[in-house]
């Protein structure tokens, strides 16, 4: 097991790449379950999701092939296999499955999706969609079952706006008999970017990026290639840590509409930021003004970014208070600032951030990815050095990033954990 550490302190300068979007890619590769034939993905992040998902599609009889950062999926040989345990409780993702296996098989049986520990994470709104389309699903010791004679296209107002569910039920949707129409959707780009895909391979369907998204079923979906989107929380990411200990950075490899809220509150901080089509480019200001974020569904500003900005703040003059709409408790990572010397207090289901505060190097733990990106943020503005342990979590959505920081001119390695330190992380 290893742990990350940061030495704080160097100013970040020159061009970091942003890669393919993390929540598209784990929605793109289980919706290739429902074409005739290989489907191409270009530009897949090099992340443990996506390495796991991939396994997750062999397991069921699929091959697939990588070559760099393009995957070929040939879903021909698929079978409607349960997958109860195992890779599927890794990651949050594995339930784009149970609509992918539904859309092409009729039945499915899935366990319980893992992912960010960030408070409650009900499914309610996926399993509302699919009995609306005709399955019948069960929750038998912690695996969903749903089978199907045929599904039928029905019209699903989803109580919660859910990535998630509005996705999922696209999935399921795309080779039903008759029109589905989902409303109160998710907006996210990666919804869009989903329903290309789909269209790609023959799907019907229209009004992704919008509330209301309609779908007419068609029998075939067929093999396409499709070029993914680049990942905005990665790129916001990075445009925070440019923001926090940058000289001037270029962010590459970005849809600046993307990240309007958080450009927004940068600006608003006193960040300069100039964009073009695919690039920012950051300069901090000379001091850092406290503002207030509410974390909203798209386009507001997005809960991914709400802890890598909590460790910005701490280096703002006044107070900023962070509210977290989506997730209220997800402020796991407020514990391990405070170990840096934040002043962070939690109240009435807000962090209140007093800054600025000197933030010295200690050893905390990931609990979460964004809590972890946060943490890496957090260190390479400390005194002294930061040692991240729960790196695991990192690598799920973060490709290369001790390598880009290095390229930056960041002070960022791994090291092996001795027996103690994983003992100590185990029981923690
Ligand atoms: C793999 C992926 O894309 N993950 C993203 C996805 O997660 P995920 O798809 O899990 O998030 P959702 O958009 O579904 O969740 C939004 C809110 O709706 C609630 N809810 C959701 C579904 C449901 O059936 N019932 C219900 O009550 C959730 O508890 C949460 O409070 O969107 C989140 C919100 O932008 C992001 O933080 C995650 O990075
Ligand atoms: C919460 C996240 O991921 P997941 O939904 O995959 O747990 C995230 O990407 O910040």
């Amino acid at each position: 097991m290893k742990k990350l550490l940061v030495e704080g302190g160097t100013r970040l300068r020159g061009q970091v790449r942003v890669g393919g979007a993390k929540n598209s890619a784990v929605a793109l590769l289980p919706a290739a379950i429902l074409a005739n034939s290989t489907v191409t993905i270009e530009g897949l992040p090099d992340i443990s999701d996506v390495q796991t998902l991939s396994e997750l599609l062999e397991e069921i009889g699929g091959t697939v092939r990588k070559d760099g950062q393009t995957v070929e999926i040939d879903p021909s040989t698929m079978i409607s296999m349960p997958l109860p345990n195992g890779r599927v409780k890794k990651l949050r993702a594995s339930y784009y499955f149970m609509g992918a296996m539904l859309g092409r098989f009729n039945k499915a049986v899935i366990g319980l999706p893992g992912g960010c520990h960030l408070g409650p994470r009900p499914i309610d709104q996926h399993i509302k969609g699919f009995q609306a389309l005709g399955a019948e699903v069960t929750n038998e010791q912690g695996a969903i079952y749903l089978r199907a004679k045929e599904l039928r296209g029905a019209r699903i107002y989803l109580d919660v706006v859910s990535v998630g569910a509005t996705i999922n039920i696209m999935l399921a949707a795309v080779k039903a008999k008759g029109r589905t129409v989902i409303e109160n959707a998710a907006k996210e780009p990666e919804i869009i970017d989903v329903a290309t895909l789909l269209a790609s391979m023959g799907a019907k369907i229209k009004g992704a990026g919008t509330d209301v998204i309609r779908i007419e079923g068609v029998d075939e979906l067929n093999g396409c290639l499709h070029t993914i989107i680049p990942d905005r929380i990665e790129a916001g990411t990075y445009t925070i840590m440019a923001a926090a200990q940058g000289e001037e950075m270029i962010i590459d490899n970005v849809i600046p509409q993307h990240l309007e809220s958080l450009l927004a509150k940068l600006r608003e901080m006193g960040v300069t930021i100039e964009e073009n089509d695919e690039q920012l480019y950051v300069r901090p200001g000379k001091s850092l003004k406290s503002v207030d974020i509410k974390t909203l569904v798209y386009p507001g500003f997005p809960t991914d970014l709400q802890q890598p900005f909590t460790s910005l703040l701490t280096q703002a003059t006044g107070t900023g208070v962070v509210t977290d709409t989506i997730y209220q408790a997800r402020f796991k990572h407020i514990d391990e600032l405070r170990r840096m010397n934040a002043a962070i207090k939690v109240e009435g289901g807000a962090a209140i951030v007093a800054g600025p505060s000197k933030l010295q190097g200690a050893k905390v733990k990931a609990t979460d990815l964004r809590a972890g990106a946060a943490l890496v943020i957090a260190g390479l503005m400390a005194d002294g050095i930061t040692e991240i342990t729960g790196i695991d979590h990192i690598e799920r959505g973060y490709e290369n990033i001790t390598n880009k920081l290095i390229e930056l001119g960041g002070k960022i390695w791994c090291e092996e954990m001795s027996k103690e330190e994983v003992e100590q992380f185990q029981n923690s």
